[in-house]
Protein backbone atom coordinates (compact mmCIF):
# COMPACT_ATOMS: atom_id res chain seq x y z
CA UNK A 1 0.00 0.00 0.00
CA UNK A 2 1.03 3.36 -0.58
CA UNK A 3 2.37 5.87 2.26
CA UNK A 4 -0.02 7.91 2.68
CA UNK A 5 0.27 11.85 3.71
CA UNK A 6 -2.22 13.87 5.94
CA UNK A 7 -2.57 15.90 2.74
CA UNK A 8 -3.14 13.23 0.45
CA UNK A 9 -6.06 11.96 2.92
CA UNK A 10 -7.48 15.79 2.86
CA UNK A 11 -7.00 16.19 -0.29
CA UNK A 12 -9.06 13.21 -1.16
CA UNK A 13 -11.61 13.74 1.86
CA UNK A 14 -12.00 17.43 0.01
CA UNK A 15 -12.46 15.70 -3.28
CA UNK A 16 -15.35 13.39 -2.08
CA UNK A 17 -16.70 16.08 -0.42
CA UNK A 18 -16.82 18.38 -3.82
CA UNK A 19 -17.57 15.14 -5.77
CA UNK A 20 -20.80 14.69 -4.13
CA UNK A 21 -21.80 18.37 -4.13
CA UNK A 22 -21.47 18.48 -7.81
CA UNK A 23 -23.60 15.27 -8.03
CA UNK A 24 -26.12 16.78 -6.08
CA UNK A 25 -26.62 19.91 -8.29
CA UNK A 26 -26.64 17.90 -11.29
CA UNK A 27 -29.05 15.49 -10.34
CA UNK A 28 -31.33 18.62 -9.73
CA UNK A 29 -30.73 20.36 -13.07
CA UNK A 30 -34.18 20.13 -14.14
CA UNK A 31 -35.60 21.76 -11.15
CA UNK A 32 -32.56 24.62 -11.32
CA UNK A 33 -33.74 24.67 -15.37
CA UNK A 34 -37.22 24.92 -15.38
CA UNK A 35 -36.89 27.45 -11.83
CA UNK A 36 -34.72 29.65 -14.04
CA UNK A 37 -37.63 30.77 -15.88
CA UNK A 38 -40.27 31.77 -13.00
CA UNK A 39 -38.84 35.58 -11.69
CA UNK A 40 -38.21 35.84 -7.81
CA UNK A 41 -36.03 37.48 -5.23
CA UNK A 42 -32.40 36.16 -4.81
CA UNK A 43 -31.60 34.15 -2.04
CA UNK A 44 -28.41 32.80 0.06
CA UNK A 45 -26.44 29.77 -1.18
CA UNK A 46 -27.61 26.65 0.84
CA UNK A 47 -30.35 28.31 2.82
CA UNK A 48 -31.95 30.18 0.03
CA UNK A 49 -34.43 32.34 1.08
CA UNK A 50 -35.28 30.87 3.84
CA UNK A 51 -34.38 33.53 6.25
CA UNK A 52 -37.03 36.35 4.14
CA UNK A 53 -39.70 34.17 6.04
CA UNK A 54 -38.79 34.13 9.39
CA UNK A 55 -39.47 37.47 11.21
CA UNK A 56 -41.14 39.48 14.23
CA UNK A 57 -44.39 37.41 15.62
CA UNK A 58 -43.21 38.47 18.99
CA UNK A 59 -39.73 40.20 19.37
CA UNK A 60 -38.37 36.42 21.31
CA UNK A 61 -38.88 34.26 17.89
CA UNK A 62 -37.56 37.61 16.09
CA UNK A 63 -34.36 36.99 18.05
CA UNK A 64 -34.52 33.45 17.91
CA UNK A 65 -34.55 33.79 14.39
CA UNK A 66 -31.73 36.14 14.46
CA UNK A 67 -29.77 33.70 16.58
CA UNK A 68 -30.33 31.14 13.33
CA UNK A 69 -29.27 33.48 11.16
CA UNK A 70 -26.07 32.77 12.20
CA UNK A 71 -23.33 29.92 11.60
CA UNK A 72 -25.56 27.75 13.96
CA UNK A 73 -28.19 26.86 11.52
CA UNK A 74 -26.06 25.85 9.25
CA UNK A 75 -24.76 23.89 11.01
CA UNK A 76 -27.50 22.43 12.38
CA UNK A 77 -28.93 21.75 8.55
CA UNK A 78 -25.82 20.06 8.04
CA UNK A 79 -26.50 17.74 11.27
CA UNK A 80 -30.00 16.94 10.55
CA UNK A 81 -28.74 15.84 7.05
CA UNK A 82 -26.26 13.63 8.53
CA UNK A 83 -28.58 12.10 10.93
CA UNK A 84 -31.26 11.20 8.14
CA UNK A 85 -28.49 10.41 6.08
CA UNK A 86 -27.36 7.11 8.38
CA UNK A 87 -31.10 6.86 9.22
CA UNK A 88 -32.06 5.97 6.14
CA UNK A 89 -29.32 3.71 5.87
CA UNK A 90 -29.93 1.77 8.96
CA UNK A 91 -30.55 -1.37 7.37
CA UNK A 92 -27.14 -1.23 5.17
CA UNK A 93 -25.54 -1.04 8.57
CA UNK A 94 -26.83 -3.71 10.84
CA UNK A 95 -25.93 -6.38 8.14
CA UNK A 96 -22.34 -5.14 7.71
CA UNK A 97 -21.90 -5.31 11.89
CA UNK A 98 -22.43 -9.08 11.21
CA UNK A 99 -19.90 -9.41 8.80
CA UNK A 100 -16.11 -9.24 9.81
CA UNK A 101 -13.74 -6.66 8.69
CA UNK A 102 -11.15 -4.26 9.36
CA UNK A 103 -11.95 -1.09 11.51
CA UNK A 104 -11.83 1.98 9.38
CA UNK A 105 -12.57 5.66 9.89
CA UNK A 106 -15.60 8.06 10.04
CA UNK A 107 -16.34 9.06 6.56
CA UNK A 108 -13.72 7.82 4.14
CA UNK A 109 -13.91 4.15 5.67
CA UNK A 110 -11.13 1.78 4.71
CA UNK A 111 -10.34 4.09 1.06
CA UNK A 112 -7.12 4.15 2.33
CA UNK A 113 -6.13 1.13 2.97
CA UNK A 114 -6.84 0.62 -1.43
CA UNK A 115 -5.25 3.90 -3.13
CA UNK A 116 -2.01 3.44 -4.92
CA UNK A 117 -0.68 2.79 -8.27
CA UNK A 118 -2.51 -0.43 -9.88
CA UNK A 119 0.01 -3.04 -8.06
CA UNK A 120 -0.56 -1.36 -4.70
CA UNK A 121 -4.41 -1.83 -4.98
CA UNK A 122 -3.39 -5.34 -6.23
CA UNK A 123 -1.89 -5.89 -3.31
CA UNK A 124 -4.02 -4.67 -0.76
CA UNK A 125 -7.07 -6.29 -1.81
CA UNK A 126 -4.94 -10.07 -1.77
CA UNK A 127 -4.23 -8.54 1.53
CA UNK A 128 -7.94 -7.82 2.32
CA UNK A 129 -9.08 -11.43 1.15
CA UNK A 130 -6.32 -13.11 2.99
CA UNK A 131 -7.80 -11.93 6.32
CA UNK A 132 -11.24 -13.68 4.69
CA UNK A 133 -12.40 -16.97 6.39
CA UNK A 134 -15.29 -16.76 4.06
CA UNK A 135 -16.25 -13.58 4.10
CA UNK A 136 -14.94 -9.77 4.49
CA UNK A 137 -15.85 -6.49 4.87
CA UNK A 138 -14.78 -2.75 3.37
CA UNK A 139 -16.20 0.35 3.75
CA UNK A 140 -14.85 2.53 0.71
CA UNK A 141 -15.96 5.98 1.88
CA UNK A 142 -19.92 5.35 1.77
CA UNK A 143 -20.12 2.01 0.05
CA UNK A 144 -19.57 -1.32 1.63
CA UNK A 145 -17.83 -4.15 -0.34
CA UNK A 146 -18.13 -7.19 0.97
CA UNK A 147 -15.44 -10.10 -0.04
CA UNK A 148 -16.24 -13.83 -0.52
CA UNK A 149 -14.44 -16.69 -1.17
CA UNK A 150 -16.86 -19.60 -0.12
CA UNK A 151 -18.19 -21.93 -2.83
CA UNK A 152 -21.74 -22.04 -1.27
CA UNK A 153 -21.80 -18.13 -1.30
CA UNK A 154 -20.39 -18.14 -4.16
CA UNK A 155 -23.08 -20.30 -5.91
CA UNK A 156 -25.73 -18.02 -4.14
CA UNK A 157 -24.65 -14.40 -5.63
CA UNK A 158 -23.60 -15.92 -9.28
CA UNK A 159 -27.23 -17.89 -9.84
CA UNK A 160 -29.63 -15.10 -7.65
CA UNK A 161 -31.78 -12.12 -9.15
CA UNK A 162 -30.69 -10.21 -6.64
CA UNK A 163 -27.08 -9.73 -7.80
CA UNK A 164 -27.41 -10.00 -11.55
CA UNK A 165 -25.74 -6.99 -11.97
CA UNK A 166 -22.18 -6.47 -12.92
CA UNK A 167 -20.60 -3.70 -10.71
CA UNK A 168 -21.71 -0.38 -11.93
CA UNK A 169 -18.31 1.38 -12.07
CA UNK A 170 -16.97 -1.16 -14.46
CA UNK A 171 -20.07 -1.60 -16.55
CA UNK A 172 -19.92 2.32 -16.74
CA UNK A 173 -16.01 2.53 -17.77
CA UNK A 174 -16.70 -0.32 -19.86
CA UNK A 175 -19.83 1.20 -21.81
CA UNK A 176 -18.01 3.67 -23.56
CA UNK A 177 -16.49 1.23 -25.60
CA UNK A 178 -18.61 -1.88 -25.47
CA UNK A 179 -22.25 -0.19 -25.64
CA UNK A 180 -25.08 -2.63 -25.16
CA UNK A 181 -22.71 -6.03 -25.92
CA UNK A 182 -23.33 -8.54 -23.17
CA UNK A 183 -20.81 -7.41 -20.93
CA UNK A 184 -22.15 -3.90 -20.34
CA UNK A 185 -25.56 -4.29 -21.76
CA UNK A 186 -28.72 -3.35 -19.56
CA UNK A 187 -30.23 -6.31 -17.95
CA UNK A 188 -33.55 -6.65 -20.78
CA UNK A 189 -30.59 -6.15 -23.44
CA UNK A 190 -28.56 -8.37 -21.90
CA UNK A 191 -31.43 -11.07 -21.81
CA UNK A 192 -32.36 -10.83 -25.25
CA UNK A 193 -28.60 -11.33 -26.43
CA UNK A 194 -27.94 -13.96 -24.46
CA UNK A 195 -31.11 -15.57 -25.52
CA UNK A 196 -30.02 -14.84 -28.84
CA UNK A 197 -26.27 -15.51 -28.78
CA UNK A 198 -26.51 -18.73 -26.98
CA UNK A 199 -27.70 -21.01 -29.54
CA UNK A 200 -25.05 -19.44 -31.96
CA UNK A 201 -21.92 -20.58 -30.18
CA UNK A 202 -22.65 -24.62 -30.28
CA UNK A 203 -20.18 -27.15 -31.43
CA UNK A 204 -20.83 -27.02 -34.96
CA UNK A 205 -19.93 -23.64 -35.12
CA UNK A 206 -17.02 -23.62 -33.27
CA UNK A 207 -15.50 -26.95 -34.74
CA UNK A 208 -15.25 -24.75 -38.05
CA UNK A 209 -12.96 -22.29 -36.06
CA UNK A 210 -9.98 -24.89 -35.13
CA UNK A 211 -8.65 -24.37 -38.70
CA UNK A 212 -8.22 -20.50 -37.68
CA UNK A 213 -6.97 -21.34 -34.51
CA UNK A 214 -4.24 -23.69 -36.13
CA UNK A 215 -2.99 -21.24 -39.20
CA UNK A 216 -2.80 -19.07 -36.88
CA UNK A 217 -0.48 -21.14 -34.01
CA UNK A 218 1.63 -22.43 -37.32
CA UNK A 219 2.46 -18.49 -37.98
CA UNK A 220 2.74 -17.54 -34.06
CA UNK A 221 5.40 -20.88 -34.20
CA UNK A 222 7.02 -18.70 -37.06
CA UNK A 223 7.31 -15.60 -35.07
CA UNK A 224 8.66 -17.13 -32.07
CA UNK A 225 11.43 -18.80 -33.79
CA UNK A 226 12.90 -15.27 -33.86
CA UNK A 227 13.49 -15.46 -30.06
CA UNK A 228 14.82 -18.64 -30.12
CA UNK A 229 17.57 -18.34 -27.17
CA UNK A 230 16.50 -14.98 -25.93
CA UNK A 231 15.88 -14.24 -22.67
CA UNK A 232 13.78 -11.17 -22.82
CA UNK A 233 10.64 -12.00 -24.75
CA UNK A 234 7.67 -9.99 -24.28
CA UNK A 235 5.77 -12.92 -24.59
CA UNK A 236 1.85 -11.95 -23.77
CA UNK A 237 2.49 -9.05 -26.70
CA UNK A 238 3.47 -11.67 -29.43
CA UNK A 239 0.89 -14.71 -28.15
CA UNK A 240 -1.76 -11.71 -28.08
CA UNK A 241 -1.09 -10.35 -31.81
CA UNK A 242 -1.61 -14.37 -32.63
CA UNK A 243 -4.91 -14.08 -30.51
CA UNK A 244 -6.24 -10.48 -32.00
CA UNK A 245 -5.91 -12.58 -35.46
CA UNK A 246 -7.90 -15.44 -34.79
CA UNK A 247 -10.50 -12.70 -32.84
CA UNK A 248 -11.57 -10.92 -35.73
CA UNK A 249 -11.02 -13.71 -38.12
CA UNK A 250 -13.87 -15.34 -36.10
CA UNK A 251 -16.11 -12.51 -35.48
CA UNK A 252 -16.28 -10.85 -38.45
CA UNK A 253 -14.45 -12.94 -40.73
CA UNK A 254 -11.61 -10.14 -41.39
CA UNK A 255 -7.94 -10.83 -41.65
CA UNK A 256 -6.84 -8.06 -39.84
CA UNK A 257 -3.00 -9.68 -39.64
CA UNK A 258 -1.58 -8.69 -36.38
CA UNK A 259 1.13 -11.27 -36.65
CA UNK A 260 2.53 -9.55 -39.46
CA UNK A 261 2.37 -6.21 -37.62
CA UNK A 262 0.26 -4.53 -40.82
CA UNK A 263 -2.48 -3.94 -38.21
CA UNK A 264 -3.67 -0.10 -37.02
CA UNK A 265 -5.89 -2.63 -35.12
CA UNK A 266 -3.01 -3.69 -32.81
CA UNK A 267 -2.83 -0.07 -31.24
CA UNK A 268 -6.37 0.68 -30.61
CA UNK A 269 -7.10 -2.24 -28.87
CA UNK A 270 -3.62 -1.26 -27.15
CA UNK A 271 -4.66 1.94 -26.24
CA UNK A 272 -8.65 1.73 -25.45
CA UNK A 273 -7.31 -0.95 -22.65
CA UNK A 274 -5.48 2.08 -21.24
CA UNK A 275 -7.71 4.68 -21.26
CA UNK A 276 -10.03 2.02 -19.55
CA UNK A 277 -7.75 1.32 -16.96
CA UNK A 278 -6.98 5.20 -16.41
CA UNK A 279 -10.44 5.69 -15.91
CA UNK A 280 -10.91 3.05 -13.13
CA UNK A 281 -8.22 4.11 -11.20
CA UNK A 282 -8.40 7.48 -11.16
CA UNK A 283 -11.64 8.06 -9.08
CA UNK A 284 -11.93 11.86 -10.36
CA UNK A 285 -12.57 10.17 -13.51
CA UNK A 286 -15.55 8.05 -13.22
CA UNK A 287 -18.31 10.46 -12.52
CA UNK A 288 -19.74 11.17 -15.85
CA UNK A 289 -19.78 15.14 -15.53
CA UNK A 290 -16.82 15.53 -14.63
CA UNK A 291 -15.02 12.67 -17.42
CA UNK A 292 -17.22 13.99 -20.56
CA UNK A 293 -14.97 17.43 -19.98
CA UNK A 294 -11.42 15.71 -20.04
CA UNK A 295 -9.18 15.15 -22.89
CA UNK A 296 -9.15 11.05 -21.73
CA UNK A 297 -12.86 11.37 -22.96
CA UNK A 298 -11.96 13.06 -26.09
CA UNK A 299 -9.27 10.62 -27.04
CA UNK A 300 -12.05 7.11 -26.34
CA UNK A 301 -14.07 9.23 -28.33
CA UNK A 302 -11.32 8.94 -31.57
CA UNK A 303 -10.61 5.84 -31.10
CA UNK A 304 -14.15 5.01 -30.34
CA UNK A 305 -15.11 6.33 -33.84
CA UNK A 306 -12.42 4.44 -35.47
CA UNK A 307 -13.36 0.93 -34.06
CA UNK A 308 -16.74 1.50 -34.47
CA UNK A 309 -15.82 2.50 -38.66
CA UNK A 310 -14.01 -0.62 -38.89
CA UNK A 311 -16.84 -3.04 -37.67
CA UNK A 312 -19.18 -0.78 -39.66
CA UNK A 313 -17.27 -1.62 -42.64
CA UNK A 314 -16.82 -5.24 -42.15
CA UNK A 315 -21.11 -5.44 -41.88
CA UNK A 316 -21.19 -3.13 -45.16
CA UNK A 317 -18.98 -5.82 -47.42
CA UNK A 318 -20.92 -8.61 -45.51
CA UNK A 319 -24.20 -7.01 -46.89
CA UNK A 320 -23.10 -6.48 -50.24
CA UNK A 321 -21.32 -10.26 -50.69
CA UNK A 322 -22.64 -13.52 -51.28
CA UNK A 323 -23.43 -15.75 -48.11
CA UNK A 324 -20.00 -16.77 -46.54
CA UNK A 325 -18.83 -20.43 -46.90
CA UNK A 326 -17.25 -19.98 -43.89
CA UNK A 327 -19.72 -18.08 -41.75
CA UNK A 328 -18.44 -16.22 -38.63
CA UNK A 329 -20.18 -14.59 -35.53
CA UNK A 330 -21.45 -11.65 -37.88
CA UNK A 331 -22.86 -13.62 -40.60
CA UNK A 332 -25.20 -15.32 -37.82
CA UNK A 333 -25.76 -12.13 -36.10
CA UNK A 334 -26.35 -9.98 -39.43
CA UNK A 335 -29.21 -13.20 -40.34
CA UNK A 336 -31.02 -12.98 -36.93
CA UNK A 337 -31.43 -9.20 -38.26
CA UNK A 338 -32.61 -9.66 -41.57
CA UNK A 339 -35.15 -12.23 -39.97
CA UNK A 340 -36.47 -9.70 -38.16
CA UNK A 341 -34.99 -10.83 -34.71
CA UNK A 342 -34.89 -7.33 -32.42
CA UNK A 343 -31.13 -6.45 -32.84
CA UNK A 344 -30.25 -3.08 -34.08
CA UNK A 345 -27.22 -2.62 -36.37
CA UNK A 346 -25.32 -1.07 -33.40
CA UNK A 347 -26.52 -3.94 -30.91
CA UNK A 348 -24.75 -6.04 -33.38
CA UNK A 349 -21.25 -3.88 -33.28
CA UNK A 350 -21.20 -3.49 -29.70
CA UNK A 351 -21.47 -7.21 -29.41
CA UNK A 352 -19.02 -7.62 -31.97
CA UNK A 353 -16.42 -5.16 -29.59
CA UNK A 354 -17.35 -7.34 -26.81
CA UNK A 355 -16.39 -10.66 -28.10
CA UNK A 356 -13.54 -9.59 -29.24
CA UNK A 357 -12.15 -7.54 -26.22
CA UNK A 358 -13.27 -10.58 -24.25
CA UNK A 359 -11.38 -13.12 -26.04
CA UNK A 360 -7.93 -12.04 -26.91
CA UNK A 361 -6.28 -10.83 -24.14
CA UNK A 362 -7.91 -13.84 -22.00
CA UNK A 363 -6.90 -16.25 -24.37
CA UNK A 364 -3.82 -14.98 -24.42
CA UNK A 365 -3.24 -14.52 -21.43
CA UNK A 366 -3.81 -18.36 -20.47
CA UNK A 367 -1.81 -19.69 -23.52
CA UNK A 368 1.37 -17.63 -21.97
CA UNK A 369 0.45 -18.86 -18.46
CA UNK A 370 0.46 -22.42 -19.71
CA UNK A 371 3.47 -22.27 -21.64
CA UNK A 372 5.06 -21.02 -17.94
CA UNK A 373 3.92 -23.41 -15.89
CA UNK A 374 4.70 -26.51 -18.54
CA UNK A 375 8.27 -24.84 -18.63
CA UNK A 376 8.31 -24.76 -14.48
CA UNK A 377 7.28 -28.49 -14.40
CA UNK A 378 9.94 -30.18 -17.41
CA UNK A 379 8.12 -33.61 -16.52
CA UNK A 380 4.61 -32.34 -17.43
CA UNK A 381 5.85 -30.71 -20.12
CA UNK A 382 7.35 -33.90 -21.53
CA UNK A 383 3.95 -35.86 -20.67
CA UNK A 384 1.78 -33.65 -22.91
CA UNK A 385 4.62 -33.41 -25.77
CA UNK A 386 3.92 -37.03 -25.74
CA UNK A 387 0.08 -36.55 -25.95
CA UNK A 388 0.73 -34.18 -29.07
CA UNK A 389 2.59 -36.77 -30.62
CA UNK A 390 0.59 -39.38 -29.77
CA UNK A 391 -2.94 -37.83 -31.39
CA UNK A 392 -1.48 -35.68 -34.31
CA UNK A 393 2.21 -36.49 -35.11
CA UNK A 394 4.80 -34.55 -35.46
CA UNK A 395 3.26 -32.35 -38.37
CA UNK A 396 -0.56 -32.33 -38.29
CA UNK A 397 -2.77 -28.81 -37.94
CA UNK A 398 -5.27 -30.21 -35.20
CA UNK A 399 -8.66 -30.28 -36.21
CA UNK A 400 -11.60 -30.49 -33.81
CA UNK A 401 -11.66 -34.13 -33.91
CA UNK A 402 -7.99 -33.95 -32.27
CA UNK A 403 -8.85 -31.83 -29.42
CA UNK A 404 -11.32 -34.29 -27.67
CA UNK A 405 -8.42 -36.95 -27.74
CA UNK A 406 -5.76 -34.51 -25.88
CA UNK A 407 -7.14 -35.03 -22.29
CA UNK A 408 -3.87 -34.15 -20.86
CA UNK A 409 -3.58 -30.92 -22.34
CA UNK A 410 -6.89 -29.97 -20.93
CA UNK A 411 -5.85 -30.91 -17.11
CA UNK A 412 -3.31 -28.53 -17.77
CA UNK A 413 -4.74 -26.33 -19.00
CA UNK A 414 -7.50 -26.31 -15.95
CA UNK A 415 -4.95 -26.20 -13.80
CA UNK A 416 -3.30 -23.70 -15.10
CA UNK A 417 -6.07 -21.57 -15.09
CA UNK A 418 -7.07 -22.60 -10.99
CA UNK A 419 -3.47 -21.28 -10.77
CA UNK A 420 -3.60 -18.29 -12.55
CA UNK A 421 -7.45 -17.75 -13.26
CA UNK A 422 -7.25 -14.51 -15.89
CA UNK A 423 -10.46 -13.15 -13.95
CA UNK A 424 -9.26 -12.88 -10.46
CA UNK A 425 -12.01 -10.67 -8.89
CA UNK A 426 -15.53 -10.38 -10.15
CA UNK A 427 -17.91 -7.94 -8.72
CA UNK A 428 -21.74 -7.39 -8.74
CA UNK A 429 -24.03 -4.82 -7.46
CA UNK A 430 -26.57 -6.14 -4.46
CA UNK A 431 -29.81 -4.86 -6.25
CA UNK A 432 -32.24 -6.55 -2.79
CA UNK A 433 -30.67 -8.46 0.50
CA UNK A 434 -29.31 -11.77 -0.62
CA UNK A 435 -29.37 -13.98 2.51
CA UNK A 436 -25.98 -16.02 2.42
CA UNK A 437 -26.15 -17.94 5.45
CA UNK A 438 -29.23 -18.11 6.95
CA UNK A 439 -30.44 -15.38 9.11
CA UNK A 440 -26.80 -14.31 10.07
CA UNK A 441 -25.13 -13.38 6.96
CA UNK A 442 -26.66 -11.22 4.66
CA UNK A 443 -25.40 -9.23 1.73
CA UNK A 444 -27.68 -5.93 2.49
CA UNK A 445 -29.08 -3.86 -0.74
CA UNK A 446 -27.20 -1.24 -1.78
CA UNK A 447 -23.20 -3.10 -1.31
CA UNK A 448 -21.27 -4.77 -3.71
CA UNK A 449 -20.34 -8.03 -3.59
CA UNK A 450 -16.60 -9.33 -4.44
CA UNK A 451 -16.02 -12.90 -5.67
CA UNK A 452 -12.65 -13.73 -4.76
CA UNK A 453 -11.67 -16.70 -6.98
CA UNK A 454 -7.55 -16.37 -7.27
CA UNK A 455 -8.44 -16.58 -2.91
CA UNK A 456 -10.61 -19.86 -3.64
CA UNK A 457 -8.77 -22.05 -6.46
CA UNK A 458 -5.80 -21.54 -4.20
CA UNK A 459 -7.40 -21.87 -1.01
CA UNK A 460 -5.85 -24.56 1.50
CA UNK A 461 -9.65 -25.82 2.32
CA UNK A 462 -10.09 -26.90 -0.99
CA UNK A 463 -7.06 -27.82 -2.70
CA UNK A 464 -4.86 -29.67 -0.90
CA UNK A 465 -0.67 -27.82 -1.57
CA UNK A 466 -2.47 -25.46 -3.65
CA UNK A 467 0.48 -23.74 -4.69
CA UNK A 468 1.41 -27.46 -6.72
CA UNK A 469 1.13 -27.84 -10.02
CA UNK A 470 -1.31 -31.01 -10.29
CA UNK A 471 -3.29 -31.61 -13.35
CA UNK A 472 -4.59 -34.66 -12.14
CA UNK A 473 -6.78 -32.79 -10.15
CA UNK A 474 -9.27 -32.19 -12.00
CA UNK A 475 -9.28 -35.75 -13.63
CA UNK A 476 -12.90 -37.44 -13.33
CA UNK A 477 -12.18 -39.41 -10.13
CA UNK A 478 -10.62 -36.58 -8.25
CA UNK A 479 -13.49 -34.40 -9.85
CA UNK A 480 -16.81 -35.66 -8.33
CA UNK A 481 -16.85 -35.01 -4.71
CA UNK A 482 -16.19 -31.20 -5.53
CA UNK A 483 -18.16 -28.62 -4.73
CA UNK A 484 -18.94 -26.87 -8.86
CA UNK A 485 -18.25 -23.47 -7.58
CA UNK A 486 -14.90 -23.64 -5.97
CA UNK A 487 -13.42 -23.66 -9.45
CA UNK A 488 -14.86 -20.99 -11.59
CA UNK A 489 -11.89 -19.61 -14.00
CA UNK A 490 -15.03 -18.76 -16.43
CA UNK A 491 -17.42 -17.72 -13.29
CA UNK A 492 -20.73 -19.70 -13.29
CA UNK A 493 -24.45 -19.23 -13.11
CA UNK A 494 -26.50 -17.36 -15.96
CA UNK A 495 -24.02 -14.75 -17.08
CA UNK A 496 -20.76 -17.06 -17.02
CA UNK A 497 -18.29 -16.79 -19.94
CA UNK A 498 -20.21 -17.64 -23.41
CA UNK A 499 -16.94 -18.30 -25.16
CA UNK A 500 -15.71 -20.68 -22.59
CA UNK A 501 -15.54 -23.50 -25.36
CA UNK A 502 -13.98 -21.63 -27.96
CA UNK A 503 -10.95 -20.32 -25.28
CA UNK A 504 -10.61 -23.94 -24.49
CA UNK A 505 -10.36 -24.98 -28.30
CA UNK A 506 -8.36 -22.01 -29.34
CA UNK A 507 -5.97 -22.28 -26.44
CA UNK A 508 -5.39 -26.36 -26.95
CA UNK A 509 -4.65 -25.98 -30.34
CA UNK A 510 -2.00 -22.74 -30.22
CA UNK A 511 -0.18 -25.29 -27.22
CA UNK A 512 -0.36 -28.27 -29.27
CA UNK A 513 1.63 -26.73 -32.24
CA UNK A 514 4.47 -24.74 -30.29
CA UNK A 515 5.13 -27.83 -27.97
CA UNK A 516 6.09 -29.63 -31.07
CA UNK A 517 8.38 -27.03 -32.43
CA UNK A 518 9.27 -25.67 -28.77
CA UNK A 519 11.09 -26.62 -25.37
CA UNK A 520 9.81 -23.74 -23.01
CA UNK A 521 12.00 -22.66 -20.37
CA UNK A 522 11.42 -20.16 -17.84
CA UNK A 523 13.34 -18.12 -15.08
CA UNK A 524 11.12 -18.73 -11.99
CA UNK A 525 11.97 -21.05 -9.72
CA UNK A 526 8.31 -21.66 -8.71
CA UNK A 527 4.93 -21.05 -8.97
CA UNK A 528 4.64 -18.75 -5.65
CA UNK A 529 7.37 -16.86 -7.28
CA UNK A 530 5.19 -15.61 -10.17
CA UNK A 531 3.66 -12.27 -8.42
CA UNK A 532 1.19 -11.12 -10.07
CA UNK A 533 -1.21 -7.91 -10.87
CA UNK A 534 -3.98 -7.25 -12.78
CA UNK A 535 -4.62 -5.50 -15.93
CA UNK A 536 -8.57 -5.93 -15.94
CA UNK A 537 -7.01 -9.43 -16.53
CA UNK A 538 -4.35 -10.99 -14.44
CA UNK A 539 -0.82 -10.81 -15.06
CA UNK A 540 2.81 -11.50 -13.94
CA UNK A 541 4.44 -8.59 -12.17
CA UNK A 542 7.28 -9.14 -13.92
CA UNK A 543 6.15 -10.37 -17.19
CA UNK A 544 6.26 -14.41 -18.08
CA UNK A 545 10.55 -14.86 -18.31
CA UNK A 546 10.02 -17.34 -20.21
CA UNK A 547 12.35 -18.66 -23.23
CA UNK A 548 12.17 -21.21 -26.18
CA UNK A 549 14.17 -23.77 -27.24
CA UNK A 550 14.13 -25.54 -30.73
CA UNK A 551 13.21 -29.32 -30.47
CA UNK A 552 16.42 -31.61 -31.90
CA UNK A 553 13.94 -33.39 -33.91
CA UNK A 554 12.92 -29.88 -36.19
C1 LIG B 1 -9.60 -18.46 -21.21
C2 LIG B 1 -10.28 -17.47 -21.68
C3 LIG B 1 -11.46 -16.83 -21.00
C4 LIG B 1 -11.72 -16.68 -19.69
C5 LIG B 1 -10.90 -17.16 -18.51
C6 LIG B 1 -12.99 -15.98 -19.58
C7 LIG B 1 -13.61 -15.66 -18.39
C8 LIG B 1 -14.81 -14.98 -18.30
C9 LIG B 1 -15.45 -14.63 -17.07
C10 LIG B 1 -14.93 -14.96 -15.69
C11 LIG B 1 -16.60 -13.97 -17.38
C12 LIG B 1 -17.60 -13.39 -16.38
C13 LIG B 1 -17.11 -12.03 -15.96
C14 LIG B 1 -18.01 -11.37 -14.96
O1 LIG B 1 -19.08 -11.85 -14.70
O2 LIG B 1 -17.64 -10.31 -14.46
C15 LIG B 1 -16.68 -13.90 -18.81
C16 LIG B 1 -17.71 -13.30 -19.49
C17 LIG B 1 -17.76 -13.24 -20.86
N1 LIG B 1 -16.88 -13.82 -21.75
FE1 LIG B 1 -15.22 -14.87 -21.30
N2 LIG B 1 -13.44 -15.73 -20.83
C18 LIG B 1 -12.54 -16.24 -21.74
C19 LIG B 1 -12.64 -16.22 -23.09
C20 LIG B 1 -13.71 -15.73 -23.79
C21 LIG B 1 -13.87 -15.84 -25.22
C22 LIG B 1 -12.93 -16.56 -26.14
C23 LIG B 1 -15.03 -15.18 -25.52
C24 LIG B 1 -15.69 -14.99 -26.87
C25 LIG B 1 -15.57 -15.80 -27.87
C26 LIG B 1 -15.60 -14.67 -24.29
C27 LIG B 1 -16.76 -13.93 -24.19
C28 LIG B 1 -17.31 -13.53 -23.01
C29 LIG B 1 -18.51 -12.72 -22.95
C30 LIG B 1 -19.29 -12.17 -24.13
C31 LIG B 1 -18.79 -12.54 -21.59
C32 LIG B 1 -20.00 -11.82 -21.00
C33 LIG B 1 -21.09 -12.87 -20.85
C34 LIG B 1 -22.41 -12.34 -20.32
O3 LIG B 1 -22.45 -11.44 -19.53
O4 LIG B 1 -23.43 -12.89 -20.75
N3 LIG B 1 -14.78 -15.04 -23.26
N4 LIG B 1 -15.58 -14.53 -19.36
Amino acid sequence: MGTLSVENMLFTSLAIILLWYFHYHWKRRHLYRHASKIPGIKGYPVVGNLFDFTGDANDLAFKFVTFLQTPFLSLAILLLWYLHYHWKRRHLYRHASKIPGIKGYPVVGNLFDFTGDANEIFDSVSKHFDRCTYIVKAWIGPILVCGITKPEYLEKVLTSPNTNSRVYLLRRVARDFLGNGLFTAPRPVWKRHRKMINPILNRKFLDRFVEVFGTRAVILGERLEEYVGRRNVDLLQIVSRCTLDIAFETTIGVQVNAQDGESEVVEWTDKILETMLHRLYNFWYHHDFIYKRTRLHKETQVLLTKCNQFVAEAIKNKEKSDKSEFPVLLDYLLDLSSSGTEITTDEIVDEIKTFVAAAFDTTAVVTCFVITTLALHPDIQDQVYEEVLRVLGSEKIPDFQDLPSLKYTELVIKETMRLFPPNIFMARDVQEDLPLDGEDITLPKGSIVMLGVLHLHRSTEYWPDPLKFDPDRFSPERSTNRHPFTYIPFSAGPMNCIGQKYAMMSVKTIVATLIRKFKFRTEYKTVDEVKLRTKVVLRPRDGFKTYFEIRKNQ
